[in-house]
């Protein structure tokens, strides 16, 4: 059963020791791996596509200089070949273009389908697990996610991609200077290894250092431009909006000047690679003059090996960052999974086994009428020393409407997010008869108004015909407010939008139930704000409305309860 699950799991989380660095790192790669063949694809394209950018070079390169040798005798430039070599440039030239244009379109659709794939799962695994239990600011916690997320893009694309390409280019590299001037080995593996290994390890190191601190300062900065425009309001009032500016300012002026710094090493040690890669020039030139003057290299040769330097040089430079790109996409990575709570560092632990997987498998809906069952659960808070729940058992089932009653601060809101798996008990099992996940719905104690239309507050991304917002509105009393609205359903609502009373908005969350295809309803606090009289008429109306479903309702009003009712208690 899914609440099983859902106890099994939570005991896993206490067993295991904090999630293993490489888990989402893992995850990344079992993503890519999903998608091998356009990566491939994508990969190759790229090599090809670089390749035939240095041939193009090199190639052109020997042909100018075949031409204007042959151009300078009459018998030779009527008995050279211009056809094979202008064909072969004009090939490369096209093997280039469309490799590119391919490239660009497997490689970026292959980033963009792990991309998506990986933020969905963590946003969506932000969103099914309570943040009760892993207490999270809403702000910090999505900029820091969206940042390392960009960051993550790169380790195919900016990493893995010009990395690989970049090796590639180096031994055809060499293996061509090998055919041509064998001896002069000695000279260029060095200056090779030196721009291929080492200048990407400087780079790096000057790329992660600062790395941290940026990072905090860029999403400290995120966070406080978010909420200064969410509390715009409440700060104008107050009087706090230049205070709050200026902090923001502050914030955005310290992570620029990090970032100034570290661009500016960064440039040093590409300064210091493009000297490098002139010096490799100059050694195929000196020893291309060498081997030139004893008649061991044709003129035409050495100045396709300096194209070919030129040509292989520009990939060097383009690989130059790519180690460093693995290691902000690594860190990244690493980032989220120490900052994940541990409910989604769970989830990442499910996605990445198949077994696993096949457990999170929704239950089809029997036909049995819903009911839950709970045996023994308990449940403490990770802040409070002593459980707010303590072996609770009991059966709900439908067709019958039940009343939590308990004291003020005895648990009731708690049970009601025990029971929609918003929060794991640490004991005990809960099982779910007749209704999987979906058809499980709670309207929550505070109603939260999006900032949209009132026809989105009630759709929340489900369609729905203008006929159903309008009965479900009648049903709860609200058709009479809804008359008043200057647009109708297309009334813009929210914060700095229209607002609703206290009522208004309970009867809306009422609404957005009713909308709903449930068999389970958990209403928390409902008729809060509604005066008695409106209340009862529109229990009543619910009743009819939801027989033959299972309602549980955690209210202070046991007055509203109707005979058929019955009150659950849970002290
Ligand atoms: N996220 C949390 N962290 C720590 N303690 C919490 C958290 N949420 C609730 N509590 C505590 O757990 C206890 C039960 O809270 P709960 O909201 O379930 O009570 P309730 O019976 O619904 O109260 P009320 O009738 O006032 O709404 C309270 O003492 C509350 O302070």
């Amino acid at each position: 059963m899914r609440s099983k699950m859902r106890a099994d799991t939570q005991t896993d989380i206490k067993d295991e020791p904090a999630i293993r660095v490489p888990t989402l790192v893992k995850r990344y790669f079992c993503l890519l791996w999903e998608q091998r063949s356009m990566a491939v694809i994508g990969l190759l394209l790229a090599t090809i596509t670089a390749i035939a950018g240095i041939a193009l070079l090199a190639v052109s390169g020997w042909f100018i200089s075949a031409t204007a040798l042959a151009g300078l005798s009459l018998a030779g430039a009527h008995s050279f070949n211009y056809f094979a070599p202008g064909a072969i440039v004009r090939g490369l030239s096209i093997i280039r273009t469309t490799g590119r244009y391919g490239e660009r379109i497997t490689t970026h659709e292959a980033t963009l389908r792990v991309i998506s794939r990986l933020r969905s799962e963590l946003f969506g695994s932000l969103a099914k697990h309570h943040w009760q239990e892993n207490p999270l600011n809403s702000h910090d916690a999505s900029s820091r996610l969206l940042e390392d997320i960009k960051y993550a893009e790169s380790l195919y694309l900016s990493a893995l991609i010009p990395g690989f390409v970049m090796l590639l280019s180096v031994l055809l590299y060499l293996f061509t200077i090998m055919i041509f001037l064998p001896d002069i080995i000695v000279w260029i593996l060095p200056m090779l290894l030196l721009t291929v290994v080492l200048m990407p390890y400087l780079y790096l190191q000057q790329t992660l250092k600062p790395q941290d601190s940026l990072h905090q300062q860029r999403s400290q900065q995120w966070s406080s431009a978010s909420s200064l425009f969410t509390n715009l309001r409440t700060l104008i009032l107050y009087q706090r909006l230049q205070h709050v500016s200026a902090t923001l300012l502050d914030n955005a002026s310290a992570a620029d000047i990090t970032e100034r710094q570290t661009s500016r090493a960064r440039q040093k040690i590409m300064a210091i690679n493009n000297l490098m890669c002139a010096v490799l020039i100059l050694i195929i030139l000196w020893q291309g003059l060498l081997a030139l003057s004893v008649g061991e290299l044709g003129g035409s040769h050495l100045f396709m090996l300096l194209l070919l330097t030129l040509g292989t040089q520009e990939v060097i430079l383009g690989g130059t960052s790519a180690l460093a790109n693995f290691g902000l996409g690594y860190a990244a990575l690493n980032r989220i999974n120490a900052h994940a709570p541990s409910t989604i560092q769970q989830d990442l632990r499910t996605f990445i086994s198949a077994a696993a997987a096949a457990e999170t498998h929704i239950a089809t809906p029997s036909a049995a009428s819903p009911a839950i069952q709970f045996n023994a659960i308990s449940y403490r808070y990770p802040q409070r020393a002593s459980a707010v729940i303590s072996q609770l058992s009991g059966k709900l089932a439908a067709p019958h409407w039940y009343w939590i009653t308990a004291p003020s601060g005895h648990g009731k809101t708690t049970l009601l997010h025990l029971l929609t798996g918003q929060l794991n008990p640490y004991q005990g099992t809960i099982n779910i008869i007749g209704a999987n996940a979906g058809q499980l719905c709670l309207m929550p104690q505070q109603i939260d108004l999006l900032r949209g239309t009132l026809r989105y507050n009630l759709c929340l991304h489900q369609p729905h015909s203008d006929e159903a917002l309008l009965k479900s509105l009648t049903l709860v009393e609200l058709d009479h407010w809804l008359r008043q609205l200057p647009d109708g359903l297309d009334t813009w609502l929210g914060n700095g939008e229209r607002m609703l009373s206290g009522g208004e908005l309970k009867r809306l969350g009422m609404a957005r139930l009713l909308l709903q295809d449930s068999r389970i309803l958990l209403l928390d606090e409902p008729t809060a704000g509604i005066d008695q009289q409106r209340a009862v008429r529109i229990l009543n109306r619910l009743h009819q409305h939801w027989a033959g479903k299972l309602v549980i309702i955690n209210s202070h009003d046991s007055s509203l309860m109707c005979d058929s009712d019955q009150a659950f208690a849970i002290d």
